[in-house]
C-alpha cells in the first residue's frame, strides 16, 4: 500500500515472473472510491521503468476484465510492457436507474466527462483516464510516462481511439478490438452521448473517432484495428467502414484487419492480443 497517494493494495499476484495487482483509491475526479489493475513485468521489478499500456474494457466489464480474459500477460511480459486496466465507469454514484440498463450508466462510462445532470457530478470517466490515473499509477509504481500507449475492446476500443487522436503526444501508441468507431450515428453510442452530453450534437464530435479524423485530429503512428466479421455487433453498433472511409480521407495511416469468423467475446481478443501488444511495443521502441 502507498499510503501517500492513497492506493490501498487490494490483492496482489505473481503472474508469469511479474506481478499483477489490484487497488483501489479515492478518486477526486470521479469522487468516489475507484479501482483499477496493474500487471507489472519481470523487467519492472528491480525498480527499472517499463512502457505501459493502458487497456480499456467494454461495457459491463470491469478491472479485471482485460487482465483475466484477454491472454495478454505472457507476451506483455516476454516484451517487458506494463499493462493499467481501469474500471468502466464510476461506482456508487447514486443516481437512480444507474445500473438497470447494461449499455448505460454502471459498466458503461464511455470514458467522458458527462455534462448533463444527474450524472455530470462523478460521471467524469475522461478526465480519469486522461489525467488522474496516469499521474497517479506512474508516481506509484516503475512506469515510463514517456512511452505510454492506449488500447481498448469494443466501448474501450471507442475511448482508446478518442482519447489517443486527442492527445497523440500523451499516447504514443493506439490500438482496438471491435471498437464502437462512430458513437455518434449508432445506437450504443447516441443513447450514451445524448444521456451524459445532451443532444446538442456538436459536443458529440470530440467524444466520436470518426467525427475527430473528420475535423483535423490525427495520430503520428499507425492505428490497429481488428474486428471480427461473425461480431454479434458489427452492422448494429461497430461499423468499422467509417472508420476506414475517414482515415483514408484524412491520410491517417490505419491497419484495420476483419478476422473472418470471430465473434465479439474475449476469445477472439485472446486471438491477436500479441499482436497488438507488438504493435505497442514497436512504436515504443522496445521490440
Ligand atoms: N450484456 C450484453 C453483452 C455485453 C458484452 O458483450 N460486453 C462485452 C464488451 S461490449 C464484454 O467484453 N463482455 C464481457 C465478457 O465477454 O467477459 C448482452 O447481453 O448482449
Amino acid at each position: 500500500m502507498d499510503k501517500a497517494l492513497g492506493l490501498t493494495l487490494l490483492e496482489e499476484h505473481k503472474s508469469h515472473g511479474g506481478r499483477v495487482m489490484f487497488y483501489e483509491h479515492a478518486s477526486g475526479v470521479l469522487g468516489l472510491p475507484a479501482r483499477f489493475g496493474v500487471f507489472l513485468p519481470p523487467a519492472a521489478q528491480s525498480g527499472n521503468k517499463v512502457p505501459v499500456v493502458y487497456a480499456l474494457a467494454g461495457l459491463t466489464c470491469t478491472q479485471e476484465t482485460f487482465l483475466i480474459k484477454s491472454g495478454a500477460l505472457a507476451e506483455a511480459a516476454r516484451l517487458g510492457l506494463a499493462l493499467v486496466t481501469p474500471d468502466t465507469s464510476p461506482r456508487g454514484a447514486g443516481i437512480e436507474g444507474e445500473a438497470t440498463d447494461w449499455d448505460l450508466g454502471t459498466g458503461a462510462g464511455f470514458y467522458l466527462d458527462a455534462t448533463e445532470q444527474p450524472w455530470a457530478q462523478h460521471y467524469r470517466m475522461g478526465s480519469y483516464i486522461a489525467q488522474e490515473l496516469p499521474l497517479l499509477v506512474e508516481s506509484a509504481l516503475p512506469l515510463d510516462g514517456t512511452k505510454r500507449g492506449i488500447m481498448g475492446h469494443s466501448m474501450g476500443g471507442h475511448g482508446a481511439l478518442v482519447h489517443g487522436l486527442q492527445a497523440p503526444l500523451f499516447w504514443k501508441s493506439i490500438s482496438a478490438f471491435a471498437p464502437v468507431v462512430h458513437p455518434s450515428v449508432v445506437p450504443w453510442g447516441k443513447k450514451a452521448l445524448s444521456t451524459y452530453l445532451g443532444t446538442n450534437h456538436a459536443a458529440w464530435r470530440a467524444h466520436d473517432a470518426v467525427c475527430l479524423l473528420e475535423d483535423g485530429y490525427r495520430h503520428s503512428a499507425p492505428i490497429l484495428v481488428d474486428t471480427g466479421m461473425s461480431d454479434q455487433f458489427l452492422q448494429r453498433e461497430l461499423q468499422p467502414w467509417h472508420l476506414v472511409e475517414a482515415a483514408e480521407k484524412a491520410g491517417q495511416t490505419l491497419i484495420c484487419r476483419e478476422q473472418e469468423g470471430y465473434d465479439h467475446s474475449y476469445w477472439f481478443v485472446q486471438s491477436f492480443v500479441v499482436d497488438h501488444l507488438r504493435h505497442h511495443a514497436a512504436i515504443l521502441g522496445v521490440a
